[in-house]
């Protein structure tokens, strides 16, 4: 299997603080690889690194082969490296439907046009259709977004996402603050949209790592500690110090 995005020796300090530091990630293409680690370990920073949110202090980032290190977010969002853009970014006063119209919009290139009347708006109608019934929002299209529980906010955040075609799609704390009854949803979400393209995902539930990811990468204190399947780094001694150390449950 190839490698679709990979980090090289990549490094971030804040102020002279190693948030990241000598990274090296492989990500294979079809994977739903998972980054985890303790708080402050690092995993949202190697995500802003990877998306190119974030500049690196130092190192290099591949995506499919291209050194992709001196690009911009729009531009690798284009080549097909996406993250989810979170709940802010969604329209609270608008119609689920609209919001992933909207979102259809920055594919091309007119983001920032979200008055666009809505006959122009209509020419996304059937991509917006399939997006929110892959998602299972189809019932739901006409409601407003503020009118709908926090689950299928994240549901609609994940569709908003894939309406930029993302061959690689990050996921930054998919289940965070979602209650217990949403999360199966959004689990089988996951594994259905990474049936055709790889997911990078950063999450703290570590029983959702275990039932979607074929491989997990440990951050602690910026650097990689250990790396495999779910099975082995649960029983990787330093895993479970650092784990515990940080006052976790494992
Ligand atoms: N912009 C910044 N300026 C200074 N320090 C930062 C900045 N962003 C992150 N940090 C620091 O870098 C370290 C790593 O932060 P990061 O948010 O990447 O960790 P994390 O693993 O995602 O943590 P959490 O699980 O709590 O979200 C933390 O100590 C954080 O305080």
């Amino acid at each position: 299997m190839s490698i679709v995005l990979e980090a090289r020796q990549v490094s971030k300090n804040f102020g002279g603080f190693h948030a990241v530091r000598n990274v090296n990630l492989r990500v294979q293409e079809g994977n739903i690889h998972a980054l985890i680690g303790p708080n402050g370990a690092g995993k949202t920073t190697l995500f802003g690194l990877l998306t190119r949110f974030h500049s690196a202090s130092s190192g290099s980032i591949f995506l499919k082969g291209e050194d992709i290190t001196a690009k911009g977010p729009a531009e690798v969002a284009l080549r097909g490296l996406c993250r989810s853009f979170q709940i802010s970014s969604i329209f609270p006063g608008l119609t689920l439907r609209d919001n992933v119209r909207v979102a259809l919009q920055r594919r091309y290139g007119s983001s920032h046009q979200f008055w666009l009347p809505s006959r122009v708006l209509s020419r996304f109608d059937d991509e917006a259709e399939q997006l929110l019934d892959l998602v299972g929002l189809t019932s739901l299209a006409q409601r407003l977004c503020s009118e709908v529980s926090y689950g299928r906010k994240r549901a609609l955040e994940i569709a908003t996402t894939l309406a930029m075609q993302p061959k690689v799609l990050l996921l930054d704390e998919p289940i965070a603050g979602m209650a217990a009854g949403d999360v199966p949803m959004i689990v089988e979400l996951i594994r259905s949209v990474a049936k055709d393209r790889t997911v990078v995902m950063v999450e703290h539930n570590l029983s959702v790592v275990e039932s979607l990811c074929d491989k997990v990468t440990v951050l602690v204190r910026g650097e990689v500690m250990a790396e495999g399947t779910y099975r082995e780094i649960r029983d990787n001694p330093a895993v479970r110090e650092a784990y515990i150390g940080a006052g976790y449950e494992v």
